[in-house]
């Protein structure tokens, strides 16, 4: 027994489902990242591996929210309100029977002490109903209703395939070294399979390369090589700061966040590149000379990695990603005062979201600036620009080789 509460001793495995209850709550009621919520809802495990559990347990329940809901519904004659204790706990029993093979009395019996009186019996009763009619979860499982009818009806499908299957680990290469075994789709890229420790590769320790989706290494590749300065604007861990060191650039990082800026040092220090860190506000700092090349990865709803990280089709409301759009906004403006004459700027967002990706692009009115249209000879095999040079790598892109993670780019000159 894994200790008491109001004299009933409380089955093995109960703090881990606490804490799951926990991690889902902070990221469907308080909107918090998944990843941001783990120390605090898991504070209480001791161990490595229940902290690990707790987290699987709830990355499965946000990947599976909807058909999971909807076997709640099926057996329920009033709806449970979406945030009920009752409905958070039945989705932990269930997922874990259901999906990630626990016995169904061990499913049940860890949730139970999570709720009190009626919702309790209701909790037993559901889930003893559930299983009786031998109910199973869908493969692929279904996009929350807000995300199918917010998307263009064409990434639907595609987009359930990807949140099926684990993604596989993308390498970007340092130019001239000797790649791990892997399967490329790019020059200077390697793809290994999903669940790969990273750290046992040759050249790890070497600081050979460093995981970057595929996706998100376009962004820099669209810049290119060069001797002069770049700008990385909110560029921590420092995937594409660690892509413009190693093409030549002299490059500086900017991010506001210091722990994360830590990372993107240690990234550097691992693979000996090197960058000008900055801590500061991109929408504030301004260089002390303008720049040949600046790059804004701008803060987004990350609905574009949604495979790794299912929380945010469950986060990014419409507010929020109309907040968002508007900092994005204000941003690329900023970042374009940056921009020398005869210099480039590249604008990205790993959004599936039109309104943080192509409307930002459409507003954008910095005078001086031209469009630089996207090229199909720039990019890799797979990746097609739009009629107006721009890139959105949606849903179903690459989906033979394992997929992409969801991006927008676009990239303008300025003139004078
Ligand atoms: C999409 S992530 C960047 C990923 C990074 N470019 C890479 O390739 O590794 C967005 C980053 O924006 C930073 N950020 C958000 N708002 C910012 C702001 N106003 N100024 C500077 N950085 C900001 C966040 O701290 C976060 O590190």
């Amino acid at each position: 027994m894994s200790g008491e509460e109001g004299g009933t001793p409380l089955p093995p495995g109960f703090a881990v489902r606490r804490s799951a209850l926990r991690l889902l709550d902070a990221v469907l009621r308080k909107g918090l990242p998944l990843e941001a919520a783990l120390p605090s809802a898991t504070q209480s495990l001791d161990r490595a591996d229940d902290r690990a559990f707790a987290h699987a347990i709830a990355a499965e329940t946000l990947r599976r929210l909807t058909d999971l809901d909807a076997l709640i519904d099926a057996a329920t004659a009033k709806p449970l309100p979406a945030d009920a204790k009752a409905r958070t706990a039945l989705r932990i029993a269930l997922v874990q029977a259901l999906a990630l093979g626990t016995p169904p009395h061990a499913a049940i019996a860890t949730v139970l002490p999570l709720v009190d009186g009626g919702p309790r019996r209701l909790v037993h009763g559901v889930f003893g109903a559930t299983m009786r009619r031998g109910a199973t979860l869908p493969s692929p499982p279904h996009l929350p209703d807000t995300v199918a009818t917010r998307w263009p009806a064409a990434w639907v499908e595609p987009a359930r395939a990807m949140l099926a299957a684990p993604p596989p680990i993308d390498l970007t290469l340092k130019p001239g070294v000797t790649a791990p075994e892997g399967f490329t789709l790019a020059s200077g890229h390697v793809r290994v399979p999903a669940g790969t420790a990273v750290t046992a590769l040759p050249g790890y320790e070497a600081g050979d390369w460093w995981v970057q989706d595929i996706a998100a290494s376009l962004p820099a590749r669209l810049i290119g090589a060069g001797r002069g300065h770049a700008i990385d604007l909110c560029a921590a861990p420092g995937g594409k700061t660690m892509q413009l060191a190693a093409a030549g650039w002299q490059v500086t990082a900017l991010d506001l966040d210091r722990k994360r800026l830590d990372r993107l040092r240690e990234n550097l220090t691992r693979t000996r590149l090197s960058a000008r860190v900055v801590e500061a506000n991109a929408g504030v700092w301004l260089p002390d000379a303008p720049a040949d090349a600046v790059l804004l990865d701008a803060p987004c709803s990350a609905t574009g990695i949604f495979r790794r990280h299912p929380d945010v089709l469950h986060r990014a409301r419409p507010r929020a990603i109309a907040n968002l759009a508007a900092q994005q906004a204000v941003l690329l403006a900023h970042a374009a005062e940056m921009v020398a004459p005869g210099g480039v700027l590249v604008y990205a967002v790993c959004s599936l979201e039109r309104d943080e990706g192509e409307a930002v692009a459409d507003g954008f009115a910095a005078s001086g600036f031209v469009p630089e249209p996207i090229r199909a000879d720039e990019l890799p095999d797979g990746f097609v620009p739009d009629a107006s040079g721009r890139l959105r790598v949606a849903p179903g892109t690459l989906a033979e080789a394992g997929g992409a993670d969801g991006f927008f780019v676009a990239r303008w000159r300025r003139s004078l």
